[in-house]
Protein backbone atom coordinates (compact mmCIF):
# COMPACT_ATOMS: atom_id res chain seq x y z
CA UNK A 1 0.00 0.00 0.00
CA UNK A 2 1.01 3.14 -1.05
CA UNK A 3 1.42 6.08 1.92
CA UNK A 4 -1.37 8.02 2.41
CA UNK A 5 -1.29 10.97 -0.19
CA UNK A 6 -3.97 13.84 -0.01
CA UNK A 7 -2.55 14.53 -4.06
CA UNK A 8 -5.33 13.40 -6.33
CA UNK A 9 -4.13 10.45 -8.16
CA UNK A 10 -6.62 11.25 -10.86
CA UNK A 11 -4.54 13.91 -13.14
CA UNK A 12 -4.87 11.47 -16.00
CA UNK A 13 -8.53 10.67 -16.20
CA UNK A 14 -10.81 12.76 -18.55
CA UNK A 15 -11.75 15.50 -16.28
CA UNK A 16 -15.71 15.87 -15.71
CA UNK A 17 -17.83 19.17 -14.93
CA UNK A 18 -19.12 19.12 -11.44
CA UNK A 19 -22.42 17.32 -11.51
CA UNK A 20 -25.64 20.19 -11.03
CA UNK A 21 -26.17 20.91 -7.60
CA UNK A 22 -27.79 18.11 -5.60
CA UNK A 23 -31.73 18.25 -4.75
CA UNK A 24 -32.08 19.27 -1.04
CA UNK A 25 -33.66 15.92 -0.20
CA UNK A 26 -30.53 14.12 -1.28
CA UNK A 27 -28.19 16.83 1.05
CA UNK A 28 -30.31 16.47 3.91
CA UNK A 29 -31.15 12.32 3.57
CA UNK A 30 -29.04 11.50 6.78
CA UNK A 31 -27.49 8.80 5.24
CA UNK A 32 -25.75 10.96 2.73
CA UNK A 33 -24.72 13.20 5.24
CA UNK A 34 -23.23 10.31 7.58
CA UNK A 35 -21.35 8.79 4.67
CA UNK A 36 -19.71 12.56 4.03
CA UNK A 37 -18.49 12.33 7.56
CA UNK A 38 -17.14 9.07 7.12
CA UNK A 39 -15.09 10.30 3.97
CA UNK A 40 -14.15 13.72 5.51
CA UNK A 41 -12.43 11.79 8.58
CA UNK A 42 -10.58 9.16 6.37
CA UNK A 43 -9.32 12.19 4.03
CA UNK A 44 -8.31 14.01 7.34
CA UNK A 45 -5.53 11.35 8.21
CA UNK A 46 -4.68 11.67 4.63
CA UNK A 47 -6.23 9.21 2.76
CA UNK A 48 -8.22 9.16 -0.20
CA UNK A 49 -11.68 8.61 -0.08
CA UNK A 50 -14.58 8.70 -2.77
CA UNK A 51 -17.59 7.31 -2.78
CA UNK A 52 -18.12 4.55 -4.90
CA UNK A 53 -20.36 2.11 -7.32
CA UNK A 54 -24.29 2.21 -6.97
CA UNK A 55 -24.32 5.20 -5.19
CA UNK A 56 -22.38 7.58 -7.42
CA UNK A 57 -24.66 6.11 -10.38
CA UNK A 58 -27.83 6.85 -8.67
CA UNK A 59 -26.62 10.29 -7.39
CA UNK A 60 -25.97 10.81 -11.03
CA UNK A 61 -29.35 9.96 -11.96
CA UNK A 62 -30.86 11.89 -9.48
CA UNK A 63 -32.20 9.05 -7.24
CA UNK A 64 -31.58 8.95 -3.60
CA UNK A 65 -29.18 5.85 -2.85
CA UNK A 66 -30.32 3.23 -0.63
CA UNK A 67 -27.04 2.80 0.36
CA UNK A 68 -23.19 4.32 0.47
CA UNK A 69 -20.25 2.16 -0.46
CA UNK A 70 -16.80 4.02 0.14
CA UNK A 71 -13.83 3.30 -1.27
CA UNK A 72 -10.41 4.58 -0.18
CA UNK A 73 -6.82 3.66 0.25
CA UNK A 74 -6.78 2.81 3.77
CA UNK A 75 -6.00 -0.95 4.99
CA UNK A 76 -8.94 -2.01 6.81
CA UNK A 77 -7.07 -2.36 9.83
CA UNK A 78 -6.11 1.07 9.78
CA UNK A 79 -10.06 1.79 8.86
CA UNK A 80 -10.97 -0.15 11.89
CA UNK A 81 -9.24 1.66 13.88
CA UNK A 82 -10.34 4.82 12.83
CA UNK A 83 -13.81 4.64 13.86
CA UNK A 84 -15.15 3.73 16.72
CA UNK A 85 -18.07 1.19 15.88
CA UNK A 86 -17.33 -1.02 12.95
CA UNK A 87 -18.23 -4.04 11.69
CA UNK A 88 -15.88 -6.63 10.20
CA UNK A 89 -17.95 -8.00 7.04
CA UNK A 90 -15.44 -9.62 4.64
CA UNK A 91 -11.59 -8.19 6.30
CA UNK A 92 -10.19 -11.01 3.75
CA UNK A 93 -12.12 -8.87 0.78
CA UNK A 94 -10.83 -5.32 2.37
CA UNK A 95 -14.35 -4.09 3.46
CA UNK A 96 -15.47 -2.79 6.76
CA UNK A 97 -18.86 -1.64 7.78
CA UNK A 98 -18.48 1.60 9.93
CA UNK A 99 -22.04 2.27 12.22
CA UNK A 100 -23.00 5.79 12.47
CA UNK A 101 -22.06 6.42 16.54
CA UNK A 102 -26.12 6.35 17.54
CA UNK A 103 -26.64 3.85 15.59
CA UNK A 104 -29.31 3.76 12.77
CA UNK A 105 -27.23 4.09 9.91
CA UNK A 106 -24.28 2.18 8.43
CA UNK A 107 -21.56 2.68 5.69
CA UNK A 108 -19.57 0.52 3.85
CA UNK A 109 -15.92 1.21 3.31
CA UNK A 110 -13.63 -1.14 1.20
CA UNK A 111 -9.94 -0.76 0.23
CA UNK A 112 -9.03 -0.15 -3.37
CA UNK A 113 -8.43 -3.41 -4.46
CA UNK A 114 -7.58 -5.55 -7.54
CA UNK A 115 -9.06 -8.93 -7.48
CA UNK A 116 -7.29 -12.35 -7.98
CA UNK A 117 -8.40 -15.75 -9.88
CA UNK A 118 -12.48 -16.18 -9.50
CA UNK A 119 -12.40 -19.89 -9.47
CA UNK A 120 -16.02 -20.56 -7.86
CA UNK A 121 -17.70 -17.96 -10.68
CA UNK A 122 -18.88 -15.45 -7.87
CA UNK A 123 -15.94 -14.75 -5.90
CA UNK A 124 -12.04 -14.00 -6.30
CA UNK A 125 -10.04 -16.31 -4.19
CA UNK A 126 -8.10 -13.49 -3.28
CA UNK A 127 -7.79 -9.75 -3.38
CA UNK A 128 -4.70 -7.39 -3.67
CA UNK A 129 -4.91 -3.83 -2.44
CA UNK A 130 -4.49 -1.87 -5.19
CA UNK A 131 -5.40 1.48 -6.32
CA UNK A 132 -8.52 3.66 -7.31
CA UNK A 133 -8.41 2.66 -11.06
CA UNK A 134 -7.88 -1.42 -10.36
CA UNK A 135 -10.77 -0.66 -7.81
CA UNK A 136 -12.70 0.68 -11.06
CA UNK A 137 -11.56 -2.25 -13.33
CA UNK A 138 -12.66 -4.99 -10.95
CA UNK A 139 -16.00 -3.63 -10.86
CA UNK A 140 -19.11 -4.93 -13.39
CA UNK A 141 -20.69 -2.81 -15.64
CA UNK A 142 -19.32 0.70 -16.65
CA UNK A 143 -22.17 2.79 -14.83
CA UNK A 144 -21.46 0.90 -11.59
CA UNK A 145 -17.93 1.74 -11.90
CA UNK A 146 -17.29 5.56 -11.00
CA UNK A 147 -16.26 7.49 -7.81
CA UNK A 148 -17.81 10.40 -6.52
CA UNK A 149 -15.53 13.08 -4.00
CA UNK A 150 -18.66 14.48 -2.19
CA UNK A 151 -15.80 17.26 -0.46
CA UNK A 152 -14.52 18.37 -4.16
CA UNK A 153 -18.17 19.31 -5.23
CA UNK A 154 -19.06 15.98 -6.15
CA UNK A 155 -16.46 15.73 -8.61
CA UNK A 156 -16.77 12.20 -10.66
CA UNK A 157 -13.78 9.86 -11.17
CA UNK A 158 -14.52 8.35 -14.11
CA UNK A 159 -12.11 5.39 -15.42
CA UNK A 160 -14.43 3.35 -17.30
CA UNK A 161 -16.47 5.72 -19.49
CA UNK A 162 -19.31 5.20 -17.21
CA UNK A 163 -20.93 8.83 -16.97
CA UNK A 164 -20.96 8.95 -21.13
CA UNK A 165 -22.64 4.81 -20.75
CA UNK A 166 -25.13 6.43 -18.38
CA UNK A 167 -25.48 9.53 -20.40
CA UNK A 168 -26.12 7.89 -23.44
CA UNK A 169 -28.26 4.69 -21.17
CA UNK A 170 -25.55 2.24 -22.09
CA UNK A 171 -25.29 -0.88 -19.69
CA UNK A 172 -21.64 -1.99 -20.93
CA UNK A 173 -19.55 -4.51 -18.89
CA UNK A 174 -16.22 -3.01 -17.81
CA UNK A 175 -13.49 -4.50 -20.04
CA UNK A 176 -14.29 -7.89 -21.80
CA UNK A 177 -17.80 -8.58 -21.06
CA UNK A 178 -16.81 -12.18 -20.99
CA UNK A 179 -14.13 -11.81 -18.15
CA UNK A 180 -16.73 -10.06 -16.14
CA UNK A 181 -19.78 -12.40 -16.23
CA UNK A 182 -16.57 -15.36 -15.91
CA UNK A 183 -15.40 -14.28 -12.73
CA UNK A 184 -18.75 -13.65 -11.31
CA UNK A 185 -21.96 -15.15 -13.05
CA UNK A 186 -24.30 -13.83 -10.88
CA UNK A 187 -23.56 -10.42 -12.88
CA UNK A 188 -25.83 -12.08 -15.86
CA UNK A 189 -28.92 -11.32 -13.97
CA UNK A 190 -27.51 -7.99 -12.23
CA UNK A 191 -26.95 -6.99 -15.59
CA UNK A 192 -30.83 -7.35 -16.65
CA UNK A 193 -31.92 -6.17 -13.75
CA UNK A 194 -30.32 -2.47 -14.12
CA UNK A 195 -31.03 -2.62 -17.54
CA UNK A 196 -34.38 -2.60 -16.93
CA UNK A 197 -34.61 -0.58 -13.96
CA UNK A 198 -32.64 2.28 -15.45
CA UNK A 199 -34.02 1.88 -18.75
CA UNK A 200 -30.62 1.23 -20.47
CA UNK A 201 -29.77 -0.63 -24.01
CA UNK A 202 -27.60 -3.38 -23.97
CA UNK A 203 -24.72 -2.57 -25.33
CA UNK A 204 -23.80 -5.75 -28.51
CA UNK A 205 -21.20 -7.17 -26.74
CA UNK A 206 -22.33 -7.47 -23.58
CA UNK A 207 -25.82 -8.23 -24.63
CA UNK A 208 -23.62 -11.72 -26.98
CA UNK A 209 -21.70 -12.38 -23.91
CA UNK A 210 -24.67 -12.83 -21.59
CA UNK A 211 -26.56 -15.05 -24.34
CA UNK A 212 -23.80 -17.23 -24.87
CA UNK A 213 -23.06 -17.97 -20.90
CA UNK A 214 -26.92 -17.55 -19.51
CA UNK A 215 -27.14 -21.47 -18.65
CA UNK A 216 -24.07 -20.82 -16.34
CA UNK A 217 -26.55 -18.30 -14.01
CA UNK A 218 -27.15 -21.71 -12.70
CA UNK A 219 -23.87 -22.27 -10.58
CA UNK A 220 -24.84 -19.12 -8.47
CA UNK A 221 -26.27 -19.94 -5.15
CA UNK A 222 -30.26 -20.00 -5.66
CA UNK A 223 -30.64 -17.47 -2.52
CA UNK A 224 -28.49 -14.79 -4.33
CA UNK A 225 -30.63 -15.58 -7.48
CA UNK A 226 -33.90 -15.35 -5.65
CA UNK A 227 -32.39 -12.00 -4.46
CA UNK A 228 -31.73 -9.79 -7.65
CA UNK A 229 -35.20 -12.12 -9.26
CA UNK A 230 -37.15 -10.45 -6.35
CA UNK A 231 -35.55 -6.66 -6.49
CA UNK A 232 -36.25 -7.00 -10.66
CA UNK A 233 -40.27 -8.14 -9.91
CA UNK A 234 -40.58 -5.86 -6.83
CA UNK A 235 -39.94 -3.06 -9.49
CA UNK A 236 -42.26 -1.27 -11.75
CA UNK A 237 -39.48 -2.15 -14.80
CA UNK A 238 -40.30 -5.32 -14.14
CA UNK A 239 -41.90 -6.60 -17.46
CA UNK A 240 -38.87 -5.55 -19.19
CA UNK A 241 -36.53 -7.45 -17.10
CA UNK A 242 -38.25 -10.60 -17.21
CA UNK A 243 -38.63 -10.24 -21.17
CA UNK A 244 -34.74 -9.38 -20.98
CA UNK A 245 -34.56 -12.67 -18.94
CA UNK A 246 -36.70 -14.34 -22.06
CA UNK A 247 -34.89 -13.01 -24.72
CA UNK A 248 -31.39 -13.65 -23.52
CA UNK A 249 -32.01 -17.25 -22.32
CA UNK A 250 -31.67 -16.96 -18.26
CA UNK A 251 -35.61 -17.85 -17.94
CA UNK A 252 -35.32 -21.90 -17.61
CA UNK A 253 -32.59 -21.46 -15.11
CA UNK A 254 -34.98 -18.90 -12.73
CA UNK A 255 -38.32 -20.81 -13.46
CA UNK A 256 -38.47 -24.05 -15.13
CA UNK A 257 -41.53 -25.79 -15.96
CA UNK A 258 -42.89 -22.69 -17.38
CA UNK A 259 -44.90 -23.04 -20.40
CA UNK A 260 -43.20 -23.15 -24.05
CA UNK A 261 -44.16 -19.43 -24.56
CA UNK A 262 -42.21 -18.61 -21.00
CA UNK A 263 -38.50 -19.11 -23.14
CA UNK A 264 -39.51 -18.32 -27.10
CA UNK A 265 -38.36 -15.24 -27.76
CA UNK A 266 -41.09 -13.37 -29.92
CA UNK A 267 -43.31 -15.66 -29.50
CA UNK A 268 -46.60 -13.39 -27.75
CA UNK A 269 -46.63 -14.31 -23.89
CA UNK A 270 -49.66 -12.44 -22.12
CA UNK A 271 -47.26 -12.43 -18.91
CA UNK A 272 -45.78 -9.99 -20.52
CA UNK A 273 -48.51 -7.26 -21.13
CA UNK A 274 -49.99 -8.55 -17.51
CA UNK A 275 -46.65 -7.51 -15.64
CA UNK A 276 -46.94 -4.08 -17.57
CA UNK A 277 -50.85 -3.54 -16.70
CA UNK A 278 -49.92 -3.89 -12.82
CA UNK A 279 -49.48 -1.13 -10.79
CA UNK A 280 -45.46 0.28 -10.32
CA UNK A 281 -45.71 -0.59 -6.38
CA UNK A 282 -47.28 -4.17 -6.91
CA UNK A 283 -45.35 -6.62 -4.65
CA UNK A 284 -42.57 -9.02 -6.16
CA UNK A 285 -45.48 -12.01 -4.66
CA UNK A 286 -47.74 -10.54 -7.34
CA UNK A 287 -45.76 -10.58 -9.99
CA UNK A 288 -44.16 -13.61 -9.41
CA UNK A 289 -47.87 -15.40 -9.47
CA UNK A 290 -48.18 -13.80 -12.66
CA UNK A 291 -45.26 -15.13 -13.86
CA UNK A 292 -46.00 -18.42 -12.89
CA UNK A 293 -49.70 -18.17 -13.95
CA UNK A 294 -50.40 -21.37 -15.70
CA UNK A 295 -48.19 -23.73 -13.21
CA UNK A 296 -50.37 -26.78 -11.94
CA UNK A 297 -50.15 -25.95 -8.10
CA UNK A 298 -47.45 -28.96 -6.86
CA UNK A 299 -44.64 -27.45 -9.51
CA UNK A 300 -45.76 -23.79 -8.80
CA UNK A 301 -44.88 -24.90 -5.23
CA UNK A 302 -41.57 -26.62 -6.14
CA UNK A 303 -40.49 -23.51 -7.83
CA UNK A 304 -40.91 -21.16 -5.40
CA UNK A 305 -39.25 -23.53 -2.54
CA UNK A 306 -36.52 -23.74 -5.26
CA UNK A 307 -36.63 -20.19 -5.35
CA UNK A 308 -36.03 -20.24 -1.56
CA UNK A 309 -39.31 -18.24 -0.71
CA UNK A 310 -40.41 -17.97 2.75
CA UNK A 311 -43.21 -20.62 3.65
CA UNK A 312 -45.76 -17.31 4.36
CA UNK A 313 -44.53 -16.03 0.56
CA UNK A 314 -45.45 -19.37 -1.37
CA UNK A 315 -48.53 -19.61 0.89
CA UNK A 316 -49.35 -16.30 -0.92
CA UNK A 317 -48.58 -16.84 -3.72
CA UNK A 318 -50.06 -20.08 -4.16
CA UNK A 319 -53.40 -18.56 -3.35
CA UNK A 320 -53.22 -15.83 -5.57
CA UNK A 321 -52.74 -18.93 -8.08
CA UNK A 322 -55.26 -21.07 -7.28
CA UNK A 323 -57.98 -18.06 -7.26
CA UNK A 324 -56.98 -16.18 -10.11
CA UNK A 325 -60.36 -16.66 -12.10
CA UNK A 326 -62.54 -16.19 -8.92
CA UNK A 327 -63.86 -13.40 -9.80
CA UNK A 328 -63.73 -12.96 -13.54
CA UNK A 329 -67.26 -14.17 -13.24
CA UNK A 330 -67.89 -12.29 -9.61
CA UNK A 331 -71.88 -11.37 -9.93
CA UNK A 332 -72.97 -15.23 -11.06
CA UNK A 333 -70.68 -16.39 -7.94
CA UNK A 334 -72.97 -17.64 -5.07
CA UNK A 335 -72.92 -14.76 -2.55
CA UNK A 336 -71.05 -16.92 0.27
CA UNK A 337 -67.76 -17.72 -1.92
CA UNK A 338 -67.59 -14.42 -3.18
CA UNK A 339 -67.48 -13.19 0.14
CA UNK A 340 -64.99 -16.01 1.40
CA UNK A 341 -62.62 -14.96 -1.34
CA UNK A 342 -62.98 -10.84 -0.80
CA UNK A 343 -62.38 -11.49 3.05
CA UNK A 344 -58.77 -12.79 2.60
CA UNK A 345 -56.24 -10.85 3.48
CA UNK A 346 -54.67 -11.13 -0.20
CA UNK A 347 -57.97 -10.05 -1.53
CA UNK A 348 -56.52 -6.75 -2.66
CA UNK A 349 -53.84 -8.23 -4.36
CA UNK A 350 -56.03 -10.60 -6.04
CA UNK A 351 -58.33 -7.99 -7.86
CA UNK A 352 -55.11 -5.75 -9.02
CA UNK A 353 -53.51 -9.24 -10.27
CA UNK A 354 -56.99 -10.11 -12.02
CA UNK A 355 -57.22 -6.72 -13.70
CA UNK A 356 -54.20 -6.87 -14.54
CA UNK A 357 -54.75 -9.95 -16.77
CA UNK A 358 -57.89 -8.52 -17.71
CA UNK A 359 -56.87 -5.75 -19.58
CA UNK A 360 -53.49 -7.39 -21.12
CA UNK A 361 -56.53 -9.41 -22.88
CA UNK A 362 -58.38 -6.46 -23.23
CA UNK A 363 -61.45 -8.01 -22.01
CA UNK A 364 -63.82 -6.02 -20.91
CA UNK A 365 -66.41 -7.69 -19.85
CA UNK A 366 -64.36 -9.44 -17.10
CA UNK A 367 -62.76 -6.00 -16.50
CA UNK A 368 -66.47 -4.94 -15.21
CA UNK A 369 -66.96 -8.00 -13.18
CA UNK A 370 -64.04 -7.18 -11.42
CA UNK A 371 -64.39 -3.75 -10.85
CA UNK A 372 -67.77 -5.30 -9.47
CA UNK A 373 -66.18 -7.28 -7.12
CA UNK A 374 -63.87 -4.30 -6.05
CA UNK A 375 -66.56 -2.10 -5.22
CA UNK A 376 -68.78 -5.28 -3.52
CA UNK A 377 -65.67 -5.83 -1.22
CA UNK A 378 -65.56 -2.25 -0.23
CA UNK A 379 -68.98 -2.66 0.97
CA UNK A 380 -68.81 -5.83 2.86
CA UNK A 381 -68.71 -4.72 5.99
CA UNK A 382 -65.48 -4.84 8.55
CA UNK A 383 -64.67 -7.30 11.45
CA UNK A 384 -64.96 -10.89 10.94
CA UNK A 385 -66.69 -12.18 8.22
CA UNK A 386 -68.65 -15.34 9.70
CA UNK A 387 -72.14 -14.32 11.02
CA UNK A 388 -72.52 -15.97 14.97
CA UNK A 389 -73.90 -19.26 13.89
CA UNK A 390 -77.88 -19.74 14.47
CA UNK A 391 -77.73 -23.46 15.28
CA UNK A 392 -75.65 -25.58 17.42
CA UNK A 393 -74.02 -28.93 17.36
CA UNK A 394 -76.87 -29.49 20.13
CA UNK A 395 -79.66 -28.90 17.91
CA UNK A 396 -78.54 -30.97 15.47
CA UNK A 397 -78.10 -33.97 17.74
CA UNK A 398 -81.85 -32.81 18.75
CA UNK A 399 -82.81 -32.83 15.12
CA UNK A 400 -81.38 -36.51 14.91
CA UNK A 401 -78.09 -35.87 12.97
CA UNK A 402 -75.49 -38.61 14.26
CA UNK A 403 -72.24 -36.57 15.21
CA UNK A 404 -69.49 -37.25 12.51
CA UNK A 405 -68.21 -35.53 9.52
CA UNK A 406 -71.44 -34.43 8.58
CA UNK A 407 -72.04 -32.03 11.46
CA UNK A 408 -69.64 -29.56 10.39
CA UNK A 409 -70.38 -29.58 6.98
CA UNK A 410 -73.96 -28.83 8.10
CA UNK A 411 -72.76 -25.66 9.90
CA UNK A 412 -70.62 -24.57 7.28
CA UNK A 413 -73.55 -24.96 4.76
CA UNK A 414 -76.11 -22.92 7.21
CA UNK A 415 -73.23 -20.38 7.99
CA UNK A 416 -73.00 -20.13 4.05
CA UNK A 417 -76.42 -19.83 3.58
CA UNK A 418 -76.28 -16.65 6.06
CA UNK A 419 -73.57 -14.88 3.81
CA UNK A 420 -76.44 -15.77 0.96
CA UNK A 421 -78.45 -13.51 2.75
CA UNK A 422 -80.82 -16.55 2.31
CA UNK A 423 -81.75 -17.31 6.07
CA UNK A 424 -81.81 -14.30 8.93
CA UNK A 425 -82.74 -16.27 12.10
CA UNK A 426 -82.66 -19.82 14.10
CA UNK A 427 -85.98 -21.04 13.13
CA UNK A 428 -84.79 -20.74 9.59
CA UNK A 429 -81.91 -22.08 9.73
CA UNK A 430 -83.84 -25.60 12.28
CA UNK A 431 -86.57 -25.74 9.38
CA UNK A 432 -83.41 -25.75 6.67
CA UNK A 433 -81.75 -28.67 8.64
CA UNK A 434 -84.90 -30.19 9.19
CA UNK A 435 -85.92 -30.43 5.92
CA UNK A 436 -82.37 -31.81 4.90
CA UNK A 437 -82.52 -34.39 7.67
CA UNK A 438 -85.83 -36.22 6.27
CA UNK A 439 -84.66 -35.69 2.23
CA UNK A 440 -81.81 -37.99 3.77
CA UNK A 441 -84.04 -40.72 5.45
CA UNK A 442 -84.23 -43.52 4.75
CA UNK A 443 -81.08 -44.38 5.80
CA UNK A 444 -77.98 -42.26 7.50
CA UNK A 445 -75.53 -43.75 5.53
CA UNK A 446 -76.85 -42.44 2.50
CA UNK A 447 -77.67 -38.86 4.16
CA UNK A 448 -74.08 -38.50 5.08
CA UNK A 449 -72.55 -39.62 1.87
CA UNK A 450 -75.01 -36.60 -0.19
CA UNK A 451 -74.05 -34.54 2.36
CA UNK A 452 -70.26 -34.97 2.30
CA UNK A 453 -70.76 -34.79 -1.58
CA UNK A 454 -73.31 -31.42 -2.04
CA UNK A 455 -71.08 -29.29 0.99
CA UNK A 456 -67.66 -29.14 -0.34
CA UNK A 457 -66.26 -25.89 -2.10
CA UNK A 458 -68.42 -24.57 -4.77
CA UNK A 459 -66.40 -24.42 -8.12
CA UNK A 460 -66.16 -20.95 -9.42
CA UNK A 461 -69.01 -19.87 -11.61
CA UNK A 462 -70.42 -23.16 -10.65
CA UNK A 463 -74.01 -21.62 -8.96
CA UNK A 464 -75.96 -24.63 -7.23
CA UNK A 465 -76.17 -23.80 -3.53
CA UNK A 466 -73.86 -25.82 -0.98
CA UNK A 467 -76.96 -26.63 0.64
CA UNK A 468 -78.83 -29.40 -0.83
CA UNK A 469 -82.25 -28.16 0.20
CA UNK A 470 -83.74 -26.09 -2.65
CA UNK A 471 -86.58 -23.44 -1.55
N1 LIG B 1 -21.38 -8.85 -8.61
C1 LIG B 1 -20.99 -7.62 -8.36
C2 LIG B 1 -21.61 -6.91 -7.32
C3 LIG B 1 -21.19 -5.62 -7.07
N2 LIG B 1 -20.19 -5.05 -7.79
C4 LIG B 1 -19.72 -3.68 -7.50
O1 LIG B 1 -20.09 -3.33 -6.16
C5 LIG B 1 -20.97 -2.19 -6.16
C6 LIG B 1 -22.01 -2.32 -5.08
O2 LIG B 1 -22.77 -3.49 -5.30
P1 LIG B 1 -24.27 -3.63 -4.85
O3 LIG B 1 -24.50 -2.92 -3.57
O4 LIG B 1 -24.63 -5.08 -4.92
O5 LIG B 1 -25.08 -2.96 -6.03
P2 LIG B 1 -25.39 -1.46 -6.35
O6 LIG B 1 -24.63 -1.10 -7.58
O7 LIG B 1 -25.20 -0.59 -5.15
O8 LIG B 1 -26.91 -1.55 -6.78
P3 LIG B 1 -28.20 -1.62 -5.86
O9 LIG B 1 -28.65 -0.20 -5.75
O10 LIG B 1 -29.14 -2.42 -6.63
O11 LIG B 1 -27.81 -2.24 -4.56
C7 LIG B 1 -21.54 -2.16 -7.56
O12 LIG B 1 -21.99 -0.87 -7.92
C8 LIG B 1 -20.37 -2.62 -8.39
O13 LIG B 1 -19.44 -1.58 -8.54
C9 LIG B 1 -19.57 -5.77 -8.80
O14 LIG B 1 -18.69 -5.27 -9.45
N3 LIG B 1 -19.98 -7.05 -9.07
Amino acid sequence: MSPPSSQSPFSSVQSNPPPPPLPTNLTEDPLRKFAVEVVEILKNQGYLAYFAGGCVRDTLLGLIPSDYDVATNATPERVLKLFRRTVNVGLSFGVVRVVAPKGGWDVEVATFRSDGVYSDGRRPDSVTYGDAKEDALRRDFTINGMFMDPLDHDRVIDFVGGRDDLARRILRAIGNPRDRFTEDKLRLIRAVRFAARFDLTMDPLTEQAIRDMADQLGVVAFERIAQEFRKMLAHSSRARAVSLCRDLGLMPTLLPNLPHEAYQPQVNWLVLPTLSALPDDAPFETALATVCNRLDPTTLIANLKRLRLSNPEIKRIAWLAEHRHDLDHARELPRHRLKRVLAHPHAGELIVLARAEAIARGDDATLANIDWADAYRHDLPEGPLDPPLLVSGHDLVALGVKPGPRFAALLEAIRDRQLDGLITDRDQALDLIRRQVNRSAPGPTAANSSANQTLGETPPGNHSSSFEVHD
